[in-house]
């Protein structure tokens, strides 16, 4: 088999991880999806961004509803504009095109798009307990996050908690470490979760999948 077959292979193996995780449980952990070399360089755009100053104080809910509050979420994002994106991001996205092509012949999702930030929490920020798809705009169908977090052990935090529904009515937590290459995804109406206070600052490209084109969410 030839290398670029080999390599072909291995992406379909997660893409099918990713699937059948999401179809099972409603979310999928996925390690090394991004390759040592690709978190190096999408570093190297994050900490460009943030040299420029273009990360700003995220807020909460849409834009007519935006209110910002370093209690309830303490991140600073800058949105990836798909048009003037460097090759390293590129290429995240071409990921990601893939992935929501696969997603659509698999699972019937009926995405049609996704935006994407990069994503810088300070040490001792959260976000607390809450759900991606907005009451006014339900078109976050997954929600995608990329850790790009190189040498992260458990004591530095900053997990993931996700707060899976249970059939009894009960929630069970599961805790994701933010380590780099890795991905979580999960159902954006299903699952609340959380992020932990890190002793670190914490670096990750977070992103929705969406069931209409990016520019007409306005709607
Ligand atoms: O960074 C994470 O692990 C989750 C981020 C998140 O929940 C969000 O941006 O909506
Ligand atoms: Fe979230």
């Amino acid at each position: 088999m030839t290398i670029h077959k080999q390599e072909e292979e291995k992406l379909l193996e997660k893409f099918e991880h990713i699937a059948d995780q999401l179809s099972d449980n409603g979310y999928a952990i996925v390690d090394n999806f991004l390759d040592p070399n690709e978190v190096h360089s999408l570093l190297g755009v994050l900490t460009h961004h943030k040299e420029l100053g273009t990360f700003k104080k995220a807020g909460i809910g849409t834009s007519n509803q935006f209110t910002v509050d370093k209690q309830v979420r303490g991140d600073y994002i800058r949105w990836i504009e798909p048009t003037e994106t460097l090759p390293p991001t590129q290429a995240f996205l071409d990921h990601m095109d893939e992935i929501m092509l696969y997603l659509n012949r698999t699972c019937f999702l009926g995405l049609k798009d996704y935006e994407f930030h990069f994503t810088l929490y300070p040490p001792g920020t959260v976000y607390q307990r809450h759900v991606d798809q907005f009451k006014e705009n339900d078109h976050r169908r997954l929600s995608f996050i990329c850790y790009l977090n190189e040498n992260w052990l458990p004591a530095h935090g900053g997990e993931l908690r996700l707060y899976l529904p249970q059939p009894d009515g009960s929630e069970k937590q599961v805790d994701i470490l933010p380590i780099a290459g890795r991905l979580a995804c999960f159902r954006a109406d299903l699952i609340p979760h959380e992020v932990l206070a890190a002793t670190r600052p914490r670096y990750s490209l977070t992103g929705w999948m969406l069931d209409q084109l990016n520019d007409l969410t306005f709607l």
